[in-house]
């Protein structure tokens, strides 16, 4: 067999922004913010240089004083924890991110937890208001601000870009409601998913989202489901297309230093395959890599594992292949 290297056909120039962002306002537990030094640490930077690109690396977190914010107790609204840290740091991912699209540089924002996709499927939606979303994740992330139950805002990414609910949102979040695009229900797709609460599930079925569990991961093979995915959210097979990838969407035999593993996830390979076929179509113009929290981890192997699960991501979106 034969195989080719994938092409960017919106990246003529291969450049890329490495955007740090170490964030962990959008759940209860430390040490994801530790997630982009780590990766870089064990070597993101040279691993998609070597792919060929072109990459800066910036980190729009670097003026915000997080710690302190994220113990500030009165920083709540409504059901909502921390909406002030939340979408302080996330309009400013959103800022990076845009701007990376718009000098043309493919924007890899690493996290920090997946709140940051409220930013970045954003920035990508009102660049390419006919772009498509995939979202691998054991979670669904489309909780709003009315059906959170933990009131943690890594649960409800999807819903903000979205523009659900927003009557009810923290007054915080007004400058997503101004944005001009919102991300429509036939314009993301999900992969991967097992832990979906009720609320979400309503959402889901009501907006007839294409959303693809592990259930239809088993039944189908994971090529036919990325095929599906794909033609859900670019039927014309022209439209660009963002990946965000919750790392606890692979199994925790894998990527168990995340914050909220769920078992029976996809095994290392299918979670990979999909990036490379995605990254085939020459479609993909921006990714994400999130939840990776190296203080989870029980061991110095599992450290080792999860981080080398956030690093194979990136480097099958970014052209590697096997052969
Ligand atoms: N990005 C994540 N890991 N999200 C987990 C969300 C879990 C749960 N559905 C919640 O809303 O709290
Ligand atoms: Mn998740
Ligand atoms: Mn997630």
């Amino acid at each position: 067999m034969s195989f080719s290297e994938p092409s960017y056909k919106f990246y003529p120039n291969k450049n890329a922004t490495v955007i740090s962002a170490p964030f962990s306002g959008g759940q209860g537990k430390s040490g994801v913010e530790d997630g982009p030094e780590q990766l870089i640490k064990y070597g993101l930077l040279k691993d998609i240089e070597k792919l060929g690109w072109n990459l800066k690396n910036v980190n729009p977190l670097s003026e915000m004083d997080t710690d302190k914010m994220k113990k500030d107790e009165n920083d709540v609204y409504n059901n909502c924890k921390r909406p002030t840290m939340v979408s302080d740091c996330c309009k400013l991912i959103y800022n990076e991110v845009k701007s990376s699209y718009e000098k043309n540089s493919f924007p890899i924002t690493i996290g920090g937890d997946h709140s940051i996709g409220m930013s970045t499927i954003s920035a990508f939606i009102n660049t390419y208001p006919n772009g498509g979303i995939v979202w691998v994740d054991a979670h669904a992330d489309i909780n709003t601000p009315s059906t959170t139950e933990s009131g943690n805002l890594h649960g409800c990414p999807v819903a903000f870009a979205m523009g659900l609910d927003s009557e009810n949102w923290p007054p915080h979040f007004n400058w997503i409601k101004e944005l001009k695009t919102k991300v429509k229900p036939n314009q993301i797709t999900y992969i991967g998913l097992r832990d979906v609460d009720d609320g979400e599930k309503k959402l889901l079925k009501d907006l007839g989202i294409k959303a693809f569990s592990m259930y239809h991961v088993d039944k189908f093979g994971i090529n036919e489901v990325v095929r599906m995915a794909l033609e859900a959210v670019n039927p014309n097979g022209e439209n660009p297309i963002h990946l965000s990838y919750d790392v606890d969407g692979i199994d925790p035999m894998y990527a168990a230093a995340t914050g909220t593993p769920v078992r029976g996830g996809l095994t290392l390979r299918e979670g990979l395959f999909l990036v490379e076929e995605i990254a085939n179509s020459g479609n993909l113009v921006g990714l994400d890599i999130v939840e990776v929290n190296p203080a989870l981890s029980s061991s110095a192997q599992v450290h080792l594992e999860t981080v080398n699960t956030g690093l194979s991501i990136a480097r099958c979106a970014m052209g590697e292949t096997i052969l």
